[in-house]
């Protein structure tokens, strides 16, 4: 089957060289997709982090067949559909107690604008209007939109868009390899790092800021854990200066922790929490934040035919994203996959940090069903090994994520062992060939 490839303008992609050799998926059916040549390849990469339930469930695919013959669509502002709200209940039931109020959106990016617009207007709702400053972490990802890719802090994904980026600050990362390197599960150093956040508050003042948003583990720069005790700390800080904790679970949540959420398994309660991806195990575009009650109660005051919370896009709450999503929570709950990484991580622990070792791996990293194997970039050409060992597993049959230089692995959460062996064994062979 030939293509024609010329007008589409793919995101994140190397546009040309993948033009001269398209990789193109036609199918897929739990662990595997099938490419256009019919060759089987096993999906180490869960999608994009996504698809934590594995390929075409029955009952997701069902739900989204039905909901499509029975209401295609909705408006979701002045108006409603019971799926949305049906969906809302369940997914409280999934979160820390504190977390009781669900807004939805269309993508992890739309819901970090959501949360963004929300802390700064929670602030306002409370008379501390000047709050409007918010405070990302270097190797942050967060998203492409204005919003995300300001409180974000990679590089790449900021230095094209000009300086619409102000009213932000960082605190510092939480990579050290001195002192860390082929930590298994969540490494000892670094709680300490937290305290950067007291230099920002110092500088800007907390009566500045309003919110500080990290991602639990740092999935797109390269599966950065975070230290023992940090989060504590970051939520101890943020409580002394009123100041809101986002925890952006884009990648982490639903499960690829060995909870639910990242929160219940490190034991911190953010204030906005954002998801999408394993929302609808990546079948239907939605993303979603979390609130604390408290943060929700702030905006229902004033006279009540008037709308509290002027955000919301046109495609929330769809029909088909509710349906896809409710599919896929009774899939998660049929099959134990919200605490199964849990169950798999110690195998999945032994057999990733077995590349300890292998050509150019400088660090292994992992908790859950989540890893990140650190190469050694090829002087000056940052990348060129990563995206090497991509393509030399794709041509082995097992799908990857490479970033930078940093091989990311988040299979599907019904990942076995023998499948954990064949794409360890896929990177090991790649390795000792780059
Ligand atoms: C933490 C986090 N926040 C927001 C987003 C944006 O979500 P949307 O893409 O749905 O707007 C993400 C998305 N993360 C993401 C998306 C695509 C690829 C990769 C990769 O690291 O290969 C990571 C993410 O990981």
């Amino acid at each position: 089957m030939s293509t024609a490839l010329d007008a589409y303008w793919m995101p994140f992609t190397a546009n040309r060289q993948f033009k001269q050799s398209p990789r193109l998926l036609t199918r897929a059916e739990g662990m595997h997709y099938i490419d256009d040549q019919g060759r089987q390849v096993l999906d180490g990469a869960a999608g994009l982090w996504c698809v934590n339930a594995g390929h075409n469930r029955p009952k997701i695919v069902q739900a989204i067949q039905q909901q499509a013959a029975e209401l295609d669509y909705a408006p979701p502002f002045q108006m409603g559909h019971p799926k949305a709200f049906e969906l809302a209940e369940r997914l409280v039931k999934l979160l820390p107690e504190e977390l009781t109020k669900v807004f939805y959106t269309n993508s992890g990016s739309e819901a970090v604008e959501t949360a963004l617009k929300m802390a700064i207007a929670y602030h306002r709702a409370r008379g501390e209007g000047q709050r409007t400053r918010l405070i990302g972490r270097e190797r942050g990802y967060h998203g492409v939109n204005f919003g995300g890719i300001s409180v974000g802090g990679i590089s790449t994904n900021r230095k094209m868009f000009g300086t619409m980026l102000g009213g932000v600050d960082h605190i510092r990362h939480t990579h050290d390899l001195a002192r860390n390197a082929f930590s298994i599960g969540l490494p000892a150093y670094g709680a300490e790092f937290a305290d950067d956040l007291e230099r920002v508050i110092a500088l800007h003042d907390a009566s500045t800021i309003a919110a500080v948003i990290v991602e639990p583990v740092a999935g797109s720069t390269g599966v950065l854990i975070p230290p023992q005790g940090y989060l504590q700390r970051l939520r101890e800080i943020c409580d002394r200066h009123g100041i809101l904790l986002i925890f952006d679970e884009v990648i982490t949540g639903f499960g690829r922790t060995g909870s639910p959420f990242a929160a219940q398994t490190f034991g911190v309660v953010p204030d906005l929490m954002t998801v999408a991806k394993g929302l609808t195990n990546g079948c239907v575009p939605m993303g979603a934040v979390f609130a604390r009650q408290s943060v929700h109660d702030v905006f229902m005051n004033g006279p009540e035919h008037l709308i509290e919370f002027f955000h919301g896009y046109t495609y929330s709450a769809h029909p088909l994203a509710c349906a896809a999503a409710l599919g896929t929570l009774d899939t998660y709950e049929e099959d134990g996959l919200l605490t199964r990484a849990a169950e798999m991580e110690g195998y999945f622990a032994e057999q990733l940090h077995s590349l300890k070792g292998e050509p150019n791996v400088i660090d292994v990293r992992n908790v859950g069903l989540v890893g990140g194997v650190e190469l050694t970039p090829i002087a000056g050409e940052p990348a060129k090994r990563g995206f090497a060992a991509f393509l030399d597993c794709w041509n082995q049959g097992v799908l990857i994520r490479t970033t930078g230089d940093t091989i990311a692995l988040s299979p599907p959460l019904i990942i076995a062992r023998d499948q954990i062996d064949q794409l360890i064994g896929a990177i090991r062979t790649a390795l000792r060939r780059l």
